[in-house]
């Protein structure tokens, strides 16, 4: 089987790269673009025109915002009954019979892993860590350290993350496992372990340890300009309070959790979502996707984190589907993208972890982190059974 034209990734918009910006970024004007630095004079009288927002608003960003990370009773309200929160339960009952518990799935699970070898993928944050304010403090618990260490040593593991490949290392610290950073596209991987078809595809690099590895990264070209990207957002979201942004080298975050969503509409997600909207005007090779209150810009490639569960499999001889069962766990939209795949090949199991209803490519669901803390334990307790 010929590998390398599918793992290839595709621009998807061959436009040349937007060599001008670098150097002078003119974008880094406040959000509207009209010349003067964002000031606190400013955001009590903004020089936008009123119509200048509809941009956000018309394109469904601000919705998407509003959507990303709600609280229980606006998801409720999002999967189609609006409902008070006490009948939620109900609800959330009624979702289970579409996305059943994985826990209550268990015995059904290890029947279907019979003679084949389960191969986790791990999102971090949302899933093996819970969703807090500052992404600084994102941290695991004891327990969840332990039990995805646990199942690191009986099945291989992998962590797929937004974040950097490094911060997402750093917060897991598990050498032993594969890591994917900025969605897929910063994949680190053994050297013996790797299949020689895409030996022309990476680099050889060394860890943290000093072994030697190889690193897939199919956005490198994209670089320099995520980083004058990330420079240009961090200046013209500096008066948001509230506003953080994250480099993660391939792409970047703006977060909005702690910006207020309704005080004054010139200090609130509107203001987020417009200066991410005016800066990326002049970048046509970069995108946005939404995560749980986080706009996340990323090139404009055919790659994401179900084509990084593919390449990991193919490179780590994992993709005959009649020998491995692959399970992936995650709780946001860009881990869609994974679960998509694995129904689509119609091959082992995407788990939504999700404490309220929402629609999902995934077969199975978890309430919180606790309940995916619990569910690798019994994977580890199956397997020492065995
Ligand atoms: O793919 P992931 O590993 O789930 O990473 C996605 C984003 O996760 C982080 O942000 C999210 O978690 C934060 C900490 O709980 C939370 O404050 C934030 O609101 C969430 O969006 C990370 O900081 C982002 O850069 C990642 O893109």
């Amino acid at each position: 089987m010929d590998l390398k034209p599918k793992n290839a990734p595709v621009l998807a918009d061959p436009s040349p790269l937007n060599k001008s910006r670098l150097g002078m970024p003119s974008s880094m004007l406040p959000c509207s673009q009209s010349g003067a630095p964002f000031s606190s004079t400013m955001l009590t009288a903004p020089r936008k025109k009123p119509g200048k927002l509809d941009d956000v608003r018309s394109n469904g960003w601000l919705d998407a915002m509003q959507s990303s990370s709600p609280p229980r009773k606006k998801i409720v309200k999002d999967f189609g009954v609006e409902v008070a929160s006490d009948d939620s339960d109900i609800v959330y009952n009624s979702w289970m019979l579409k996305y059943p518990s994985a826990l209550n799935s268990f015995d059904h699970i290890i029947n279907r892993a019979k003679d084949k070898e389960i191969v986790i993928f791990l999102d971090y944050d949302g899933t093996l860590s819970p969703i807090v304010d500052d992404p600084d403090r994102a941290f695991m618990s004891a327990d969840m350290h332990s039990a995805v260490k646990g199942v690191a040593e009986y099945f291989p593991t992998a962590i797929i993350s937004g974040r950097s490949r490094d911060k997402v290392y750093e917060l897991v610290g598990l050498a032993e496992l594969y890591y994917a950073g900025s969605h897929g596209m910063d994949i680190m991987f053994p050297v013996q372990e790797t299949s020689s078809l895409h030996q022309n595809t990476y680099i050889r690099s060394t860890d943290k340890q000093g072994k030697e590895v190889n690193l897939f990264q199919p956005a490198s070209e994209f670089i320099p300009m995520i980083d004058e990207v990330f420079k240009t957002l961090v200046e013209v979201t500096k008066d948001i309070k509230g506003a953080k942004v994250e480099n993660h080298k391939f792409c970047t975050s703006v977060h909005y959790r702690n910006v207020d969503e309704k005080v004054r509409a010139f200090l609130s997600w509107l203001t987020v979502a417009q200066c991410v909207h005016d800066v990326l005007k002049d970048y046509p090779r970069l995108r946005l996707t939404h995560g749980r209150k986080v706009l996340e810009v990323r090139p404009v490639i055919d790659w994401d984190k179900g084509r990084a569960v593919e390449f990991l499999l193919e490179t780590l001889g994992l993709s005959n589907s009649d020998d491995v069962l692959p399970i992936y766990i995650g709780d946001d939209r860009t881990d869609e993208d994974a679960f998509k795949v694995l129904r689509e090949g119609n091959r082992g199991y995407g788990i939504l972890v999700s404490s309220a209803p929402k629609e999902s490519k995934a077969f199975l669901s978890l309430r919180d982190t606790t309940e995916v803390s619990e569910f690798l334990k019994s994977l580890v307790k199956w397997k020492e059974q065995q």
